[in-house]
């Protein structure tokens, strides 16, 4: 493996590896990954400073800094965005050293999943099987035919089977990646995971909180950046956030009747970003038109995208 970043070495016997996390939308990608990574939340953002996929988190455990790499569950891309996003979800898993498939097993051998499988194939690198959700499944022998079924398609070097939510078999999880993963200095130095991208990640539970309220009305993707962060003197934190949307009528969704959305949205997320920080925080949340960035290049490049072609 590679280590382009040779000074976040952290001396004797340590161990660096790259997790890409596959699998169809509501799998459970997040959830286990919210679970690997646990209470020490590191970096959960699409825009991290990488020039490979986009991270969803880091995890330590023992001497093995493990890095899950984000694939956005979308297998029928139409629009450019999504098309880059599912791009760079392959390209992730290409570079990764170990590729996990998470299929949730309460839904089965759905045609999503068959489509991944069906592109798994072509990575030569090691796969393991994760079936999530099994405390939503009564009957276990089901889970062994869907075991059995998938690795039929695909060989898989393990088969786990969790319960991202419960946390239950996500111990064994990560003992083995962080067993498996391949000897070599950490990616990233243990204070950069824990400081730098907490404007990121207050960004992204933004966005997150924004695709909650709004995923229905807001078809069209919207950016957040945090522009300004400073700790008072009391130890509160505030944080000013823009949120960039395509369009005027998008930024009267945004808002709201009467500024009620964004009100919630933005309380939300400043509940949030206050659990993880510890500290009372102050949330000011901007939207601003930015027209036509789903052709610009540059924007791609700031969310750690390529530019796809058509
Ligand atoms: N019962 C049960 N529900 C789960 C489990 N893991 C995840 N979920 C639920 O499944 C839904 C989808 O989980 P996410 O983690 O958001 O799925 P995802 O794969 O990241 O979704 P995308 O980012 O949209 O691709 C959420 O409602 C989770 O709470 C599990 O082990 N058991």
């Amino acid at each position: 493996m590679t280590m382009p970043n040779s000074e976040a070495a952290t001396p004797g016997g340590t161990k660096c590896g790259f997790v890409a996390i596959i699998g169809a939308t509501n799998a459970g990608k997040s959830t286990l990954v919210n679970a690997l990574v646990g209470a020490k939340v590191t970096i959960v953002s699409h825009k991290v400073q990488t020039t490979r996929a986009p991270i969803r988190g880091i995890a330590i455990s023992g001497p093995s800094q493990l890095i899950f790499i984000d694939t956005p569950g979308i297998f029928r891309p139409r629009r450019r965005l999504d098309r880059a996003m599912v791009d760079a979800a392959w390209s992730g898993a290409g570079e990764a050293d170990i590729v996990a498939l998470i299929v949730d097993a309460a839904r089965g051998l759905e045609e999503s999943v068959d489509a991944i499988v069906g592109r798994l194939a072509d990575i030569s690198l090691p796969r393991i099987l994760i079936l999530n959700k099994v405390d939503r499944v009564a009957n276990k022998a089901t889970l062994l035919d869907l075991a059995a079924k998938l690795s039929a398609r695909v060989p898989f070097e393990r088969v786990f089977m969790i319960s991202a939510l419960n946390t239950d078999g996500v111990e064994d999880l990560k003992t083995w990646l962080a067993a498996a993963a391949p000897e070599g200095p950490w990616h990233y130095p243990e204070e950069d995971i824990s400081d730098a991208p907490m404007r990121l990640l207050a960004a992204e539970i933004t966005r997150e909180r924004i695709y909650h309220w709004l995923h229905e009305e807001l078809p069209y993707a919207i950016t957040v950046e945090t522009t300004s962060w400073k700790e008072l003197r009391d130890k509160s934190v505030r944080i000013e956030q823009t949120i960039f949307v395509g369009r005027a009528s998008q930024k009267s969704i945004v808002l709201g009747k009467g500024g009620q959305t964004i009100k919630q949205i933005s309380s939300q997320a400043r509940q949030e970003i206050q659990g993880i920080l510890e500290t009372k925080v102050h949330l000011f949340l901007f939207v601003k038109v930015r027209e036509g960035w789903e052709g610009d290049p540059e924007r791609y490049r700031e969310m750690g995208l390529n530019f796809p072609k058509d």
